[in-house]
């Protein structure tokens, strides 16, 4: 209710084809009811608001309706509707709730003689105008019986008074009598074109208002003839029938696109119907000017209402519907609101002495292949046909009184438009749709939403108990029959103080059937063929019941033969006002179909309702204790949910608020994984670079090292095998010294035996033997002289050698490995032992020659001694 309170307060401009300054100052011809003819006519932008009644008096004299103005432009203004998730549907918000909606000026302006009636303003403005001109015709119409709306020959006005010019049977068949009007001369006056809705009301009640609507020929598939095989030679598609004010024109073959090059002798006329909605029209100017009023007696007067829509398969239906539900949501709640404002209907909310509750329930159902199922229920079956197998069929009874009753139907009740779109896209979710190659999505069952639009009033009232006993309370009856029998009882009864309820129950049936459909252009094969065949025949069924209607000559009207019949039986007998939505495509191809459309159209003009107000009177004040007791309730289950949506609002800000939060904290973390991401990258292109070098090093250490291992074997190798002939050497050299030592110590022994002896041969006294001794001992001193220099020179000569090699052994060795410092150190005590066998041989050669010396100094000595004792 908030919500589309919010709504009411905006306002947008609307599609009202009512003249204003704005459109009347131009040069176009004047706007008509929609139609654009195809003839791409001149088509004006109107941004009038609709003016729409201030409220409306009950011609049944029931409940008073002095609703105050509504802001009518806020009835354009496009409801906050969820989209649906029906592809289907969401094509058709925008055209259902145009912001600025195009008024085309209706088909072919210059074949129009006489000026055309602007027809909102007298059509639906204001509401008080239409229910009195309503009246109005009923008077007229009574006194020019059977008028049906057919073409006029000599251009009369049809509604008007005038005779239809041929039988209407003579459209029973689709070819002969379309031929027929088609060859009749061509309507010269168009001046019904943009009348009031006719109420063909010349009989008693009124007449099912019927109108034509010509879907856009789509470009994508249509425009150009597939027929032909050759793109390049391939000839725009022309326009079979296009809208003329509210007649069908049908062009020549030649006539090509659109009609605006039509001659006279070419097109003709072929019939009249309550309004023509040519290509640019919009589901909302359609609803304002063919459904409203009948939703307004639904809500305002209790009347049951119908409206379905017919035609061949892809021509709109359910684009339309489906507009027409959103209006329909948008008007009802619109209306409810006002009543609860105490605009009209006094409310819960109104003085204690009335109490009203109203309360709006919807259901769905489809019919598919004759089985009957709720829409309502949840299929999981996304609107195929295999859902269908997933719920169960339900049944059709019939009670005494020839009420329709499906035991099962879920009724929701539904508060708002919102909750009641959401409804309307649950049904068409679970709708039962299939591609054809006409239709991506192609409605292959009958879809009925019932709108039960209940209202219930409790108030004071004067009882009159009778005096021969005959009480009220509890009788039952509609308004008019109570007051009646009030009248009569009064002169013979006491009047008491009591109170009664007022119950008034309507229901608003809006049907999108299938689409009829000819094997020919469906290309339908297998399921979709058999889905067809049942179509068309539930079809033909209510074709052949309208018209036997139509005809009203009393037979016996079968409606059992098909479930749609038999579901449409309480409207179609009568007790609704009844609406019929032609839908037609304009292209050649489907000439065929469409004449047939426009057949059914035409026989279905003749056929009359007389919805009367369902209101029932009870007098208890039981009843009202039970009814107020309700109230209580409702108000106290009401307060109870508002408590709780307030909760649940809370909870929902409070979540948001965390969303916020959430979200903030995510930007947050998302910006730092950013930075890590981009720190991560930058690492790992570093560490990718570092892993690359370190590789290459590493290989380069690898070879190196391979390198230095094959050096390092070399070296040892070439190292052992200098250690071993040094060694060698070592050996050879001391052995030679040993031997050479011991050789000359052999000698030195022989010579020093020689010397004894020759001592000895001195001390006897022998000069010439001290003399030779001398000189043996100065040759001993050379000798041994020169044996320490060998030896000094052999010494000096190996120590540098050694010590050299061990040097360069050691640099080598150093660098390597430990292995070397071991035979570095083995070769340092082999060289040590070497050395201290070196000492220990020099030790002994000093020794030796300390012995020599000593002997020498002997020899010396004893040589003085000798020679003193020679002197
Ligand atoms: N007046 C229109 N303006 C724009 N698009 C339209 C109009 N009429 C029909 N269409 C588009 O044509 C396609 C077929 O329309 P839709 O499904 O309503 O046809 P249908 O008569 O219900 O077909 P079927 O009987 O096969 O279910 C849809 O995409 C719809 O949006």
């Amino acid at each position: 209710m908030t919500m589309f309170n919010s709504r009411r307060k905006s306002s947008l401009p609307s599609p009202s084809p009512s003249p204003s300054p704005a459109s009347s100052s131009t040069s176009h011809p004047p706007s008509s009811s929609g139609g654009d003819g195809g003839g791409g006519k001149v088509a004006t932008r109107v941004l009038v608001p609709i003016r729409r009644p201030s409220g409306m008096p009950n011609p049944n004299g029931g409940i008073a309706a002095t609703t105050p103005p509504r802001d009518e432009a806020s009835r354009m203004t496009k409801p906050g509707i969820r989209s649906s998730p029906h592809a289907k549907s969401m094509a058709m918000e925008d055209d259902a709730f145009p912001i600025v909606t195009t008024a085309a000026s209706g088909g072919d302006g210059n074949r129009s003689t006489c000026p055309r009636t602007p027809k909102r303003s007298s059509a639906r403005s204001p509401g008080k105008d239409r229910i009195i001109s309503s009246a109005a015709r009923g008077s007229l119409a009574s006194k020019t019986p059977s008028m049906s709306g057919i073409v006029v020959d000599g251009g009369t006005t049809p509604g008007r008074g005038t005779p239809p010019p041929r039988e209407l049977s003579s459209f029973a068949s689709p070819s002969s009598s379309i031929a027929a009007v088609a060859a009749a001369p061509a309507c010269t006056t168009t001046t019904t074109s943009t009348s009031p809705i006719r109420g063909r009301s010349g009989e008693e009640g009124e007449g099912v208002r019927v109108c034509v609507r010509i879907r856009p020929m789509s470009i994508a598939t249509s425009d150009i003839d597939d027929d032909d095989d050759d793109a390049a030679t391939a000839q725009p598609r022309a326009y079979a029938l296009s809208a003329d004010g509210n007649a069908i024109v049908r062009n020549s073959p030649t006539d090509g696109r659109g009609g605006g090059s039509t001659s006279e002798d070419e097109t003709s006329r072929l019939c009249v119907y309550d309004r023509v909605y040519g290509e640019n029209s919009t589901t909302l100017q359609l609803y304002e000017e063919m459904v409203a009023d009948i939703v307004e007696s639904v809500v305002r007067q209790g009347r049951n209402g119908t409206v379905f829509t017919y035609g061949q398969t892809s021509t709109g239906k359910t684009h339309t519907m489906h507009g027409i539900l959103m209006a329909v949501g948008r008007d009802l709640f619109g209306m409810m609101m006002d009543d609860t404002r105490g605009g009209g209907i006094p409310s819960s909310f109104s003085p204690p002495h009335r109490k009203s509750l109203t309360t709006v329930r919807i259901s769905c159902m489809e019919l598919y292949n004759e089985e009957l199922r709720d829409l309502l229920v949840c299929c999981g079956g996304g609107g195929t046909t295999t859902a269908y197998a997933t719920t169960t069929s339900l049944p059709i009874q019939e009670d005494r009184r020839g009420n329709v009753q499906i035991p099962g139907l879920i009724e929701r009740i539904v508060n708002d438009i919102d909750e009641l779109m959401d409804a309307v896209r649950t049904a068409e979710g679970n709708r039962t749709v299939g591609s054809t190659a006409m239709n991506e999505r192609s409605s292959r069952s009958h879809t009925i939403f019932g709108i039960t639009y209940e209202r219930r009033e409790a108030m004071k009232a004067e009882v009159m108990h009778s005096l021969d006993g005959s009480g009220q309370g509890g009788s039952s009856s509609s308004e008019e029959e109570e007051e009646d029998k009030e009248n009569n009882r009064m002169s013979k009864s006491v009047t008491t103080s009591s109170r009664k309820v007022i119950t008034t129950a309507s229901n608003l049936y809006l049907v999108d059937l299938a689409g009829s459909e000819s094997v020919r252009v469906s290309g339908a094969t297998g399921q979709r063929q058999k889905e067809g065949g049942k179509i068309n025949q539930s079809l033909l069924t209510l074709s052949r019941v309208l018209s036997k209607l139509g005809k009203r000559d009393g037979g016996h009207i079968n409606y059992r033969d098909s479930k749609l019949t038999r579901i449409l039986k309480p409207s179609l007998s009568g007790n609704a006002r009844m609406g019929c939505i032609c839908c037609i495509s304009p292209d050649f191809k489907y000439l065929e179909e469409s004449k047939s459309t426009l057949d059914f159209a035409t026989r279905t003009m003749l056929v009359r309702t007389n919805a009367k107000s369902n209101t029932k009177v009870e007098y208890d004040d039981g009843l009202v204790k039970e009814f107020e007791r309700e109230i209580e309730r409702i108000k106290r289950e009401t307060a109870r949910s508002d408590e709780r949506r307030l909760q649940m609002e809370k909870a929902l800000q409070e979540s948001e608020d965390e969303i916020v939060c959430l979200k903030a904290n995510i930007e947050l973390a998302l910006g730092r994984a950013k930075c890590i991401e981009r720190e991560k990258t930058r690492l790992e292109v570093h560490l990718k670079k570092e892993i690359c070098d370190l590789k290459k090093h590493n290989n380069e250490l690898e070879r190196t090292l391979i390198e230095n291992e094959s050096e390092k074997h070399i070296l040892m190798k070439r190292q052992e095998d200098d250690r071993e002939s040094y060694l060698r050497e070592l050996k050879q050299m001391e052995v030679e010294q040993t031997l050479m030592a011991e050789k000359k110590n052999n000698e030195h022994q022989e010579k020093l035996k020689a010397l004894s002896v020759e001592i000895e041969a001195l001390r006897l006294g022998n000069t010439e033997s001290v003399i030779n001794l001398s000189n043996c001992v100065a040759e001993l001193e050379r000798t041994n002289q020169d044996l320490r220099g060998q030896l000094a020179s052999a010494k000096n000569s190996n120590n540098a050698a050694q010590e050299n090699d061990v040097a360069s052994l050691k640099a080598t060795i150093d660098d390597l490995t430990k292995d070397k410092l071991k035979l570095e150190q083995m070769l340092t005590n082999e060289i040590q032992k070497s050395m201290d066998r070196r000492n220990e041989a020099k030790e002994r050669r000093r020794k030796f020659k300390g012995k020599l010396v000593g002997m020498a100094e002997t020899l010396k000595d004893d040589l003085v001694h000798l020679s003193y004792q020679g002197e």
